[in-house]
């Protein structure tokens, strides 16, 4: 058994973010994370396209700025790059290969009892924390809806966040189920490499390139979001016009209330639209049932498909490893309190990462995180400075 002031669950931006600012304030802290690497979100769990949606300026962790020399979007192996500079330039040392299976509060110890398991050797560990955080993230785990006859479905079907590239999808018919920032950029790269591209479209979403989300997230610095909101919602009408014939609508809210309400991001067009105004990707409805290879949509066309993607969202899992969630979360492992208090539970309990705001987010979160704990040891107003 091993007692430690602050335990951290996940080696993610998030769980580096909390550990560095923790180490700043001399508080110590240890990471457990369950894979071998760190951010193995961005690392085993993302395609070879994927680049970063916020310029970045909107996209560092707590003191350390990007590099002049990188680029304003940058692609994800620059990401990963900056994020292993990170782990060295401040010494953070998680401990891979430790899959946290369990975490309850002892109630007469006023303490957390974390149970993690060595993947390696299988063996159980024991640690006890004053405070534990919870940095598991809100993308923990694939999310593929139930349908109708999916189990019979003959093809082959796998979750967006398996997906690498279009290159073993050439001449296939492949039906892209979700219609997020995931599915419209897969839809776009499928099509690149000669697949026969569909794609599922059931809600109003908004459309907007990454220069008019960069002008919105600089507006939002100095102005009411209305005011950005209202901006950007116009760049995008004119820039993309009236696009219900192809099945998108736009949502009543505007793209930046909407993120923070409900999380849900604009669709940031890397090309995508275009293909689908060409007829290169058709859009389709609702599913309603699958048979065999075929699937029917909700206004009733049949079409025979290979492989199903689905790019239908994520879950997080802290409500299976964390048995008393209830101090900071709901049953779907997400956090109880609204934003902008999110962050803090009862009992020593916090959560990073858990505000559907990407890395912007987590540099708040995990600022928060260790001033608040730093003023419950020490009593002191907190000292962090994000550069
Ligand atoms: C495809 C994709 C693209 C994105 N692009 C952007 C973007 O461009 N800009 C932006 O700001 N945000 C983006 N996001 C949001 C993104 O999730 C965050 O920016 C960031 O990666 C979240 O970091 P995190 O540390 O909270 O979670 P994660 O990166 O998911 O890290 C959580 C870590 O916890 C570990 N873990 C989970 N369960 C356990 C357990 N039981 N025991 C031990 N370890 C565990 C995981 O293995 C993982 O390494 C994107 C998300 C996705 C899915
Ligand atoms: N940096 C980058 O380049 C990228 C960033 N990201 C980010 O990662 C996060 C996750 O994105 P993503 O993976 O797209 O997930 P999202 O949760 O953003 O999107 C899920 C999509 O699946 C749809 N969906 C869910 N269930 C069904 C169903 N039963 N039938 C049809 N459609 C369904 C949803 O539609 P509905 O609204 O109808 O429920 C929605 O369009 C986001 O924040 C996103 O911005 C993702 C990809 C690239
Ligand atoms: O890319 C993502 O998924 C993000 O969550 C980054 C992000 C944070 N705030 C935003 C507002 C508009 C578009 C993207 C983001």
């Amino acid at each position: 058994m091993e007692e430690v002031v602050v335990l951290i669950v996940g080696a993610g931006p998030s769980g580096l973010a909390v550990s560095n600012c923790l180490s700043h304030l001399s508080i110590p802290n240890i990471v457990l994370e369950r894979e071998d690497c760190s951010a193995s979100l961005w690392r085993k769990r993302s395609y070879d396209r994927l680049t970063l949606h916020l310029a970045k300026e909107f996209s560092s962790l707590p003191c350390m700025p990007h590099a002049s020399s990188s680029s304003t979007f940058m692609p994800r192996k620059c990401f990963i790059e900056y994020i292993d500079s990170y782990i060295s330039k401040f010494g953070i040392e998680p401990i891979y290969s430790r899959s946290v299976e369990s975490g309850l509060y002892v109630e007469n110890e006023k303490k957390w009892r974390v149970e993690a398991r060595n993947t390696l050797t299988q063996e159980k560990e024991v640690y006890v924390a004053q405070f534990l955080v919870v940095a598991t993230g809100e993308n923990s785990k694939g999310f593929i809806p139930e349908l109708p006859g999916l189990d019979g479905f003959k093809g082959k079907i796998i979750h967006s966040s398996e997906y690498k590239s279009g290159k073993d999808y050439e001449n296939k018919n492949v039906l892209v189920v979700g219609c997020g920032n995931s599915g419209m950029e897969i839809s776009y790269d499928l099509s690149n490499f000669g697949a026969h591209t569909s794609i599922v479209i059931r809600n109003p979403f908004h459309v907007l390139t990454r220069e008019m989300v960069y002008i919105g997230m600089l507006l939002c610095k100095y102005v009411p979001m209305t005011i950005a909101d209202s901006v950007v919602t116009f760049l995008g009408k004119l820039w993309y016009g009236d696009l219900t014939s192809f099945g998108i609508h736009r949502p009543a809210k505007g793209p930046f209330h909407l993120k923070l309400a409900s999380g849900k991001t604009p669709v940031i067009d890397i090309g995508t639209i275009k293909k689908i105004e060409s007829g290169d990707i058709k859009v389709l409805p609702k599913i309603v049932r699958i048979n065999g290879n075929n699937v029917v949509f909700e206004n009733s066309v049949v079409k025979r498909f290979d492989e199903i993607i689905f790019a239908t969202g994520y879950k997080s899992t802290a409500n299976y490893w964390l048995k008393d969630y209830k101090y900071i979360m709901n049953k779907d492992g997400m956090p109880k309190r609204p934003y902008p208090h999110h962050w803090k539970g009862e009992n020593g309990i916090y959560c990073v990462g858990f505000s559907k705001q990407g890395l912007a987010g987590i540099t708040r979160d995990s600022v928060a995180i260790a001033n608040d704990i730093d003023e419950v040891l020490h009593g002191m107003e907190g000292k962090i400075k994000v550069t």
